[in-house]
């Protein structure tokens, strides 16, 4: 029986510091915990290179555990372990940090290639509709702006952890003019916008969208009125276990997020759901931009088996906590 060692503290913060959205967005969160890991390891006072594994795959399962929708948090803690190589502590130290950097790095290149990619799809003028808050999304904006391209921003507030003001504000900064509006109003505003612009935190193989609850509604208003659907998404958001049938799992967060408890008691017995994330069929969404190109998303499955193979290791429960297979291609690159 394994007991649980002891995480370092950075491990146990960032972990709080996901499942409590403190950080949040899917490559904001692969981000936090492969950092959270190069910390543990560089820290690991272990004295065989069992106990070492066994620790880093503790730490992984800890971070794993905190919020269940975004793939690129696995596909990090995948990418990190597998490369844990080594028959001496001092080694294993070494490659998981080695590691950690490229992981990092590719993260940071990724998008700036996914930007450049998607800022193609905007002309001067445009009017761009958000949801949620994502940087791959906003990095595309970014990089349309820097082109010289005026933008326009329609944002959504998005309810009930309104992440439309991260997006309105940032846009501010890029000189980007917002108009914020309340998610019901998006389909009134829809006749004036060009494209609608998301982030993804899983992809399937199919091509579903799995993002921000209330997207799969957004797609199929802009369906309705004529206006492209687009997503960024860079490959750390491909769900490789959908390459075998596994649904993603959608996280239902704590419905005091939706309202209070004492207005909760003022309305009744009330049954209050809050689900986090929805999936959009690939039929209302009319590209997926990613760092490898644009992808119509009934093809997305060809770039999910180039960069994971057929089948998906998860390392922090693998007895040797090394991952055998399949686990690579996380960011895009090794
Ligand atoms: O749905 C969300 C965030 O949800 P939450 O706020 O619940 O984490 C974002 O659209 C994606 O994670 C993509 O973000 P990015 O492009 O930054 O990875």
């Amino acid at each position: 029986m394994d007991e649980t060692p002891e995480l370092h503290s950075d491990v146990e913060e960032t972990a709080r510091r996901i499942a409590e959205m403190e950080v949040r967005g899917a490559a904001s969160i692969a981000d936090a915990a492969a950092a959270a890991l190069g910390t543990q390891a560089a820290t690991a006072e272990s004295e065989t290179p069992e106990a070492f594994r066994r620790t880093m795959r503790a730490a992984a399962r800890r971070l794993y555990e905190t919020r269940p929708t975004a793939v690129s948090l696995p596909n990090a803690l995948r990418y990190v372990l597998s490369g844990m190589d080594g028959d001496d502590v001092e080694t294993l130290q070494t490659t998981v940090q080695q590691r950690v950097s490229a992981f990092r790095d590719d993260l940071d290149d990724a998008q700036d290639r996914l930007g450049q990619i998607g800022a193609g799809r905007f002309s001067d003028g445009d009017v761009v509709m958000t949801h949620c808050h994502s940087s791959d999304a906003l990095s595309c904006i970014e990089a349309a702006v820097e082109s010289g391209a005026d933008i326009e921003a329609v944002v959504k507030e998005t309810r009930p952890r309104k992440q439309g003001h991260i997006t309105a504000s940032e846009l501010r900064e890029l000189g980007v003019p917002v108009t914020l509006i309340v998610d019901s109003a998006a389909h009134s505003f829809l006749d004036d916008v060009d494209h609608v612009l998301v982030g993804a935190d899983s992809i399937a193989a199919d091509g579903s969208v799995i993002n921000k609850i209330g997207t799969a509604g957004l797609a199929v208003s802009a369906r309705d009125r004529g206006v492209p659907v687009v997503v960024a998404a860079q490959s750390i958001k491909l769900h490789p276990k959908t390459l075998t049938g596994t649904a993603v799992a959608i996280e239902r967060r704590d419905i005091r997020e939706v309202l209070d408890e004492e207005t909760h008691e003022d309305i009744g017995a009330a049954e209050v759901a809050n689900p986090a994330f929805d999936v959009t069929p690939p039929r209302h969404v009319d590209a997926i931009v990613t760092e490898h190109g644009q992808f119509p998303p009934e093809s997305i499955v060809t770039l999910m088996r180039e960069l994971f193979g057929d089948s998906v290791s998860e390392p922090w429960t693998d007895p040797d906590g090394t991952g055998a297979t399949g686990a690579s291609a996380a960011s895009g690159g090794e």
